[in-house]
């Protein structure tokens, strides 16, 4: 495969800015946006809050695991994946196996500010919502830094966001196509 149609997926928790980076990598390199969260939203009718509230999370976890799975294409594509997906066994091998895995990452009082104007995040939904990021956060770190590089969002122009993750993304696309084509 060419380095320049390698899979780019975002990573990292809720509120780094996964959907809005990665919106605005995919339109300036003209490849496909997909989000797993919308992605889901779509196929089963209903909000996340409604499938947590309907479903329970659990039910949630593993429609991300067909996402991870089935639900996306080969090559070409940016994809914005859910805060908690890579936490599930499996599916952060999966996504590197299939393209180049950038994680995002912000201080809590920058999620903290970022998750409060919208109230779509049912894990963040109770009544100390910064004690619950820097729980959730304390869990996942190991787990996201494992994941990729790791880029930060806080307090930077969104274009000098995307530039970095563009650069990133080329930089590992290229290791990524010598690994594989080396097996
Ligand atoms: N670099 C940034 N500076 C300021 N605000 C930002 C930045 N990136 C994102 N935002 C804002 O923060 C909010 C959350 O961003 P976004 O929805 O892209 O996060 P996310 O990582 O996709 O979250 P989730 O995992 O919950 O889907 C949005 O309102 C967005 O406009
Ligand atoms: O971090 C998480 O576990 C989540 C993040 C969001 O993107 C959604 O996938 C959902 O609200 C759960
Ligand atoms: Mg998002």
């Amino acid at each position: 495969m060419n380095a320049a149609d390698v899979n780019l997926y975002l990573v990292g928790f809720m509120g780094t800015g996964k959907t809005t980076i990665g919106r605005a990598v995919a339109a300036r390199v003209g490849f496909q946006f997909i989000d797993s969260d919308h992605q889901i939203e779509r196929e089963q009718a209903k909000t996340i809050p409604e499938i947590f509230a309907e479903k329970g999370e659990a039910a949630f976890r593993a429609m991300e695991r067909a996402f991870v799975v089935e639900g996306h294409p080969g090559t070409r594509a940016v994809v914005a994946c859910g805060g908690g997906l890579v936490v599930q066994p499996g599916n952060l091998s999966e996504l590197q196996a299939r393209g180049v895995v950038i994680c995002l990452h912000a201080s809590v009082e920058s999620i903290l500010a970022r998750t409060s104007r919208f109230r779509h995040r049912p894990l963040l939904e109770v009544e100390d919502p910064a004690a619950r990021i820097r729980e959730l956060y304390a869990v996942r770190a190991p787990i996201y830094r494992r994941a990729g590089s790791m880029i930060l969002t806080d307090a930077r122009p969104l274009g000098d966001i995307v530039n970095h993750v563009l650069r990133a993304w080329r930089h590992e696309a290229k290791d990524w196509v010598r690994q594989r084509s080396a097996t």
